[in-house]
């Protein structure tokens, strides 16, 4: 197994909290997989991925991305992902076009090609007769589809997306998806959260589980499911590792 992410014994303690929010995570990321990293509320997802882009430092601990080293090589680690985040990344006043232009610019794509480029993705996501409208007037489905796009505009290796499909339409779930498979198709590497297990369950070549800071375990769905007893899916290995208790904390 080629390996694209190797996270190497990463921890996290946020400044004003007294528990560490990731503890000692060591985990390897195949190449060219669809890799779902599932946890309940406040299991440390979000906190993980933040880190792999550079956004959060962790408190100890290293990884590598395509063999760029997070200590040495940060910078080239940059471009070599694309992020798609939870929140939307999105001005609201300017057009979808506009938008993309502003961060495909970020990334030195040039204007030309950047021009065909977002023509092109905002026609395959469906958004062609929205390309010149002011994205607060679409739909929460049509905002993740540019949030989307946003993120592989510089043909990014890598692609960090944090629950890309929530709070949209069937339709617009099953578009993003079937994008994103053809995105990995073509040799991305995918790491996505959700807490949506049957869309994990279709869409992840591999999956780890992850609760209070820790990964659990690691495998393909089918491996997953096959290990614990009486699960016939990814919903019942999850609840069986996680618990039923709730994770509301303030
Ligand atoms: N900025 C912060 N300061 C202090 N603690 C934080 C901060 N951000 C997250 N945490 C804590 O770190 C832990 C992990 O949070 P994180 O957001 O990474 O979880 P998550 O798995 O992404 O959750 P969700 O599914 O709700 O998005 C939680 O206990 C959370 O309260």
């Amino acid at each position: 197994m080629a390996v694209m992410i190797n996270i190497q014994n990463i921890s996290k303690q946020y400044k004003d909290s007294d528990s560490q929010s990731l503890e000692n995570v060591v985990l390897q990321i195949p190449q060219q997989s669809v890799f779902g990293l599932l946890g309940p509320n406040g299991a440390g997802k979000t906190t993980l991925i933040s880190i792999l882009c550079g956004i959060l430092k962790p408190t100890s601990g290293s990884f590598e991305i395509d063999g760029s080293s997070s200590v040495q090589n940060p910078s080239e680690i940059k471009n070599k992902i694309g992020v798609v985040p939870q929140e939307y990344a999105l001005y609201p006043t300017l057009t979808a076009f506009e938008n993309l232009m502003y961060f495909g610019s970020l990334y030195n794509v040039p204007k030309k090609e950047l021009k065909l480029k977002i023509t092109d993705y905002l026609t395959h996501l469906g958004l062609s007769n929205f390309m010149h409208k002011k994205v607060q007037t679409f739909s929460g489905g049509m905002k993740r589809r540019v949030n989307l796009i946003a993120g592989i505009l510089h043909n990014p290796k890598v692609l960090f997306l944090d629950e890309p499909t929530v709070g949209v339409d069937v339709q617009s779930r099953a578009t993003i998806i079937s994008y994103l498979k053809e995105l990995n198709k073509k040799g991305t590497t995918i790491v996505y959260t959700s807490h949506l297990m049957a869309e994990a369950e279709d869409f992840c070549t591999d999956i780890a589980i992850i609760d209070q800071g820790k990964i659990f375990i690691q495998g393909t769905p089918k491996e997953l499911i096959q290990n614990t007893p009486n699960a016939r899916k990814l919903e019942e290995v999850f609840i069986a590792l996680t618990g039923k208790n709730l994770r509301d904390v303030v």
